[in-house]
């Protein structure tokens, strides 16, 4: 749940001040009802002690007026009992004016002489009229009493003289009831006076029924007696004594006390009811200043803090609301948002530092970005596209045939594909260096480039494989058109240096999605065309039919028989001997390979050789050969016959083993075979690939002291300024220039040509296809060394030949006897 730092910070001010004003408020609360508690205190102490002076002075007042008693005047002066007389005579108005309720006087033996019609307080319950005069103990001086047996009265007791200078005591009940009422009147308060027990049969204004107590005195007492009964069902009489207590009668508050009477018999308590509705009203009022004040306080002070928190927390709500901005990679509007969120104002805060911070941030990830990304269109272009020519890679030309397929209007408006392999770029690779095949790569893909238009696809699969996608434009014939123009641009010379070698390229074409309906189909049959244009001779194209498809399935088959046949021991050496034109016998024989089919019956090399060749199987099945030569012609040789050379033909692939002279060394060892007896024979063609390695494995193979011979001489391509310089001892006559050397002059000339050249260089010569009378002839006379063909022998298994070697030594030994 969101709850937004604006808020959480309105919510704490708010809870912070609410408490401390809380507080404040009901601590001065506190003090205020304490100060109001100790007023009403000091206010019902001041009416105790104002009653209580109102008592003595009503005390004093009393006393003067018993003072001037005797003075009153009477007509019987002369009477013994005369101040009784004179009371008796005045006695209306004393209780009139002076607000006596019952007077007595007594004699100096303490024997009373006078009294009103009740006795005073002062006579004991059992004093009547009919009982002689009571007696009291005479006390010296004046004093007074509270009385509430009856009604509340003061009783006040003082010695008196009379005009004779005899002594009385008289003593006066005041009645308190009009003392009280005055009191009441002047200090806005009722008063009431309070006494234990019931008293039946005397006056009281009401009873206390929990208490159990009197209510002698009260003012007011319609309303007094209310808030008394009150007071008893909400306090024990222990309770509430010597207490300020407040109560409410219909919505007023009065302050109660209930206080000890002073000079009263014990018990009797002083009960004040004091109106405070004014000063409850007012406390209420000041209590509910000071929440307006509080809450005010509450308010200013959100308000101030707000207005000081606004800004920093406007600030971070915009970096809050921007640091998503950094998750979605939109660091230049973040950056911008940023940099107007900086403050104006030289005091720096923490804000400031997160927002430079959050700048640094992202301006760092903006350059990662920007490295990020170029990191990932170079990889992308790396991905997508080759380094040296920059055209399409694999990968994308993929893509490319597959968004092809996917074109809506395929069926009706189909595209082609050229599959361009370039011919012998392994050779001017291997001669001229890497660096001039890249070059010889770029300036063909520029090329390549202005051969077709701008929709179509270029691409470089690998090596010096090419691969164009003729998007739908063209017309039925247009991608023949094009394949022409691309042959016709690549026989141009190419510049590489001083060189300027002529190259050519083999296409294979096909068209989706009649010669294939998925991209990998359409570009396997655009591979196989490719291999029949090479096998139909190289610089041309070839368009893709389905017969191409079977004869790959039946390589296929052929090359998991080929491996069979390895792995079974098929194969066999077939040996076809060389003449010496000069000595007229045998010097060697022609290794040439042949595979026992188990179905298929005895197969010739060219139904295989290409194949083992091609998947490289021609490695392990050379070796064989070599080891399988050595052996037969160390049986031969074990049976006796003169030693005759051995030629055996080597492949590209064996050529370029470095392993290769180990391996002859190796088998010559093994069959113990002197070097000088086993000859190699390589293709003109073989020698000019990667020419410094061919010289030095020739090199080495001639320091064993192996013979190097020139296969096919003449089909090739071969530099004179080569053949001087390799290591060579024989060069073999091609068999078509000598199939029709008769016929042929021009042959005749090229032979010749070839015997002279090759005499010149010190070689020995080789002539193959020997099949006549007369070709032997025109050899012999052109100065051939040596001869081969089915003149004298079609090459034979091993035993057959060696019958050769035997007859052609008796042959000889015939002749020796004939000369
Ligand atoms: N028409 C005709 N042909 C004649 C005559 N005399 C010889 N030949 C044939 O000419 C070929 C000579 O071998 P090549 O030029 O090295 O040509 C060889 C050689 O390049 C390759 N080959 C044969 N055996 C091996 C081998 O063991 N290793 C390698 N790498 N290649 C081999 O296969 C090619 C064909 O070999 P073969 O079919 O055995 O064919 C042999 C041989 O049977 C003739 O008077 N008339």
């Amino acid at each position: 749940m969101f709850f937004s730092l604006k808020w959480k910070a309105i919510v704490l001010v708010l809870v912070i001040l609410v408490t401390l004003t809380g507080f404040l408020v009901f601590l001065n609360s506190y003090q205020l009802q304490n100060l109001a508690r100790q007023q009403q205190q000091q206010s019902f102490e001041k009416i105790n002690k104002e009653i209580n002076g109102l008592l003595i002075q009503s005390y004093h007042y009393n006393l003067q007026m018993m003072d001037v008693i005797p003075l009153l005047r009477t007509e019987s002066y002369t009477t013994e009992n005369y101040m009784a007389v004179m009371l008796e005579e005045n006695w209306p108005i004393l209780q009139l004016n002076w607000n006596i309720e019952n007077a007595a006087l007594y004699n100096s033996e303490g024997k009373l002489i006078w009294h009103t019609h009740e006795p005073p307080q002062e006579q004991s319950q059992e004093s009547s009229q009919e009982q002689p005069a009571p007696s009291i103990a005479i006390s010296l001086g004046p004093d007074w009493h509270i009385d509430c047996d009856t009604s509340c009265l003061q009783v006040i007791s003082s010695p008196i003289l009379d005009r004779e200078g005899d002594t009385y005591h008289l003593i006066l009940d005041i009645l308190m009831a009009d003392m009280l009422i005055d009191f009441s009147r002047i200090a806005n308060t009722n008063f009431g006076i309070i006494t234990p027990g019931q008293s039946i049969g005397k006056e009281y204004a009401g009873h206390i029924e929990r208490w159990n107590y009197d209510i002698k005195q009260i003012t007011n007492p319609d309303l007094s007696l209310k808030i008394i009964n009150d007071l008893q069902t909400q306090y024990k009489l222990e309770d509430a004594l010597n207490k300020n207590l407040q109560l409410q009668y219909e919505e007023k508050t009065y302050d109660v006390s209930l206080t000890t009477l002073e000079k009263s018999n014990n018990g009797n308590f002083f009960i004040i009811i004091k109106d405070s509705s004014n000063s409850a009203e007012l406390m209420n009022a000041a209590r509910g200043f000071q929440v307006v004040v509080a809450l005010s306080g509450i308010t200013l002070s959100c308000v101030l803090i707000l207005t000081f928190l606004w800004q920093p927390i406007q600030r971070l709500h915009r970096q809050a609301e921007l640091l998503p901005k950094l998750t979605t990679g939109d660091f230049s509007e973040a950056l911008e948002q940023l940099k107007k969120n900086r403050s104006k104002h030289w005091l720096k805060d923490e804000i400031d530092t997160l927002n430079s911070t959050e700048e640094e941030v992202c301006l760092q990830l903006t350059a990662m970005q920007e490295e990020i990304s170029e990191q990932t269109n170079h990889l992308h272009s790396m991905a997508m596209y080759d380094s040296l020519t920059d055209l399409a890679n694999r990968r994308s030309f993929m893509q490319y045939i597959n968004d092809a397929f996917n074109r809506p209007n395929l069926p009706d408006n189909p595209f082609s594909l050229l599959f361009i392999d370039l011919d012998n770029f392994k050779r001017i690779n291997d001669s001229m260096g890497h660096n001039a095949g890249d070059e010889l790569l770029k300036i063909v893909a520029k090329r390549l480039r202005a051969c077709v238009r701008n929709t179509d696809v270029i691409a470089r699969l690998g090596g010096d494989e090419f691969c164009i996608i003729l998007n739908d434009s063209h017309s039925k014939d247009g991608p023949k058109i094009v394949a022409e123009h691309i042959l016709q641009s690549l026989r141009d010379p190419i510049k590489l240096g001083k060189a300027e070698p002529i190259i050519s390229a083999s296409i294979g074409l096909v068209t989706a999605p009649a010669d294939g309906g998925t991209s990998e189909e359409l570009l396997q049959n655009a591979d196989l065309a490719m291999y029949r244009a090479k096998a139909l001779g190289r610089n041309k194209y070839q368009e893709f039919d389905h017969h191409m498809t079977a004869r790959a399935i039946e390589n296929m088959a052929l090359e998991n028989d080929l491996r069979k046949a390895i792995n079974e021991q098929e194969f066999e050496l077939y040996y076809q001997p060389q003449i010496d034109f000069s000595q007229n016998c045998i010097v060697g024989f022609e290794a040439l390979i042949r595979w026992r089919h188990p179905s298929k019956g005895l197969l010739f090399p060219d139904t295989f050789i290409g194949l083992l060749e091609e998947t490289g199987l021609i490695v392990p099945l050379g070796h064989w050969i070599i080891d399988n030569a050595c052996q037969t012609l160390r049986q031969w040789l074990d049976t006796g016959v003169k030693p005759v050379r051995l030629a055996i033909n080597l492949s590209p692939r064996q050529l370029h083993n470095e392993e290769l002279s180990d391996q002859i060394s190796r088998s010559l060892h093994l069959h113990n075979l002197p070097a000088n007896l086993l000859e190699l024979e390589i293709t003109e063609s073989m020698l000019m690939q990667d020419i410094q390695f061919t010289h030095k494995q020739l090199r080495n193979l001639q320091q064993l002291g192996i013979t190097i011979a020139i296969d096919d001489f003449g089909t090739g391509h071969s530099s004179l300024s080569y053949l001087k310089e390799l290591p060579l001892d024989i060069l073999k006559i091609d068999r078509s220039f000598i199939r029709d050397i008769i016929e042929d002059n021009n042959d005749q000339q090229i032979v010749n040509a070839i015997i002279a050249m090759a005499h010149q260089l010190n070689l020995k010569v080789v002539a193959e296809g020997i099949e006549t009378i007369a070709h032997q002839s025109m050899l012999i006379q052109q100065g051939c060394d040596y001869g081969q063909g089915y003149l004298y022998s079609r090459p034979v298994p091993a035993d057959n030949a060696l019958e050769l070697i035997k007859f052609d030594a008796d042959k000889a030994m015939d002749s020796m006897a004939l000369n």
